[in-house]
């Protein structure tokens, strides 16, 4: 409680790029003050930095906070020995080197379908379980000193608790090596995975169960993956699909019933709330806008500048935008390709729409995939570092074709991870409501005949993917 008789309560985001603390008042989720530190830019990254940023960017913050939450980035493996030294550095979510392993995996448990029915997912090289049997392959001997596996967020609520090493189910959903239907880790696939290894793993606990207390007194709650706390903070109710445009682009709803899409393009995980998330992520969003700004020389503010000043198609120009390889569609090894060049289109604006359009495309065909699992997609809640640029806000919804709104305040990995931890402070049946907490901004629809655009411009990228990738 601080000096005018408020709760407050904390929640973390250790995401790809940086670490946010953002500090609200328990009741209403109002946002009273935040921090931020960056993270290295690197697929494998050693915990300890993340361990220093969430100190740096809580610094002086955490004054009268009663409970604190940490959602993190999903799916990276964090290998503990027996004293709980890290045994190597983590690889993250966007580091591709256990693609091949991923695909023996795939084959060994008897294909996609047999996967989707097992875990409600079919694993990609994000998947800790591919991380494990790269492990396993490439490194024996540190697979043999390996005595637990935590991803990034139960690392940092381990830290923070110094007790024992706690998870929830919606992180746990991201390893493939948990059933999200049936609630148990499959320890049988951990096995099989990592060469008859298996080793320890967190506990899973409910939802608004406490994970313990920090050697100061705050109660820690149980944190999840930062797709699942950002579900948690937007309070998605039916007909709303989020979209994430972060180091990720993620597309994912809330759903009553347990997901298995056998085709792998929609991962079947569970929430932060006791439901499931059907989610579409890829691995290219966020940075393809700051790497189109950098080859054009220009800062993020005049890359929106350029794209607003291009006709909607960005006069021919397709970029097909992996980046950093593709996860959907799975394309690990891609690289990006530049599609339609003409003497008479190729201007910086072009370039830096055709950036966007891009970026957006991807996410459209993860709303595709999200509504064939199901998923009503009546309105976008746009959220994630890029949903700040102008110019996504301007072409998002022409690209999607369905009404996009911004929420506000942003940092809604950071809020959601917040009210868990005023909800296991509460220690209610359901959460607080914190619906009064910030606006939504509907954003403009194109102008009227411009939906057709939309859809050329859909339809041009998808036949790219095909033409070039069989995707
Ligand atoms: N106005 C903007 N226009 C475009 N991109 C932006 C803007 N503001 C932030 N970003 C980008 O958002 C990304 C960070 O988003 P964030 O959701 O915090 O990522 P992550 O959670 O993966 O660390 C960075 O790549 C940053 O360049
Ligand atoms: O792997 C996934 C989702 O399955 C990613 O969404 C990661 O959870 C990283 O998120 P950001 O750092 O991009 O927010």
């Amino acid at each position: 409680m601080n000096s005018t008789g408020e709760v407050l309560v904390a929640g973390v985001d250790s995401s790809t790029q940086s670490t946010k603390v953002m500090v609200c008042d328990a009741r209403t989720g109002e946002v009273v003050r935040s921090g931020r530190a960056k993270h290295p830019d690197a697929t494998e990254v050693d915990p300890a930095q993340w361990w220093s940023a969430f100190e740096s960017a809580a610094g002086g913050l955490l004054d009268g906070v009663a409970a604190i939450g940490v959602a993190g980035q999903q799916h990276g493996m964090v290998t503990l020995d027996a004293d709980g030294e890290v045994v190597r550095p983590a690889l993250l979510w966007n580091d591709t080197r256990s693609a091949k392993a991923a695909e023996d995996l795939t084959t060994e448990l008897g294909g996609p379908g047999a996967w989707a029915e097992a875990v409600g997912s079919v694993p990609v090289a994000s998947f800790t379980v591919t991380k494990l049997r790269w492990l396993a392959e490439h490194e024996p001997d540190a697979a043999d000193r390996v005595a637990r596996v935590l991803l990034p967020h139960d690392w940092l609520t381990w830290r923070l608790t110094g007790g024992d090493a706690v998870t929830d189910r919606g992180d746990a959903s991201g390893t493939g090596y948990f059933s999200p239907a049936e609630d148990r880790y499959r320890t049988d696939i951990l096995g099989m995975a990592f060469g008859g290894r298996t080793p320890e793993l967190p506990k899973v606990l409910g939802p608004a169960e406490p994970a313990g207390h920090t050697p100061d007194g705050r109660l820690v709650s149980a944190g999840t993956g930062d797709n699942m706390a950002a579900a948690l903070a937007l309070e998605l109710g039916d007909g709303d699909v989020a979209v994430s445009l972060g180091t990720s682009g993620t597309v994912f709803g809330v759903s009553e019933t347990p997901p298995a899409d056998a085709t792998g393009t929609v991962a079947g995980f569970a929430d932060a709330t006791g439901r499931f998330l059907p989610l579409a992520c890829t691995l290219n969003a966020a940075r393809v806008l700051t790497a189109t700004a950098g080859m054009l020389g220009v800062d993020l503010a005049e890359l929106d500048r350029l794209a607003l000043g291009a006709e909607p198609g960005a006069g021919g120009l397709t970029l097909l935008p992996y980046l950093d390889g593709e996860r959907t569609p799975n394309l690990p090894d891609a690289s990006g390709t530049l599609l339609g060049l003409r003497r008479t289109n190729m201007t910086p604006e072009n370039l830096a729409r055709a950036a966007v359009e891009g970026m957006l495309c991807g996410l459209a065909a993860g709303l595709d995939a999200v509504r064939d699992q199901g998923i009503t997609v009546r309105r976008v809640l746009l959220i994630g570092g890029a949903a700040q640029s102008e110019s996504v806000r301007n072409i998002a919804p022409l690209v999607f074709g369905v009404p996009v709104v911004v929420c506000e305040p942003a940092e809604h990995v950071a809020v959601g991870a917040a009210r868990q931890a005023a909800w296991a402070l509460a220690g209610t049946a359901a959460p607080p409501s914190w619906r009064s907490r910030g606006g939504a901004l509907e954003l403009p629809a194109p102008p009227a005949g411009a939906a057709a655009d939309g859809a050329e411009i859909r339809d041009r990228h998808r036949c790219a993917r095909r033409l070039l990738h069989d995707q």
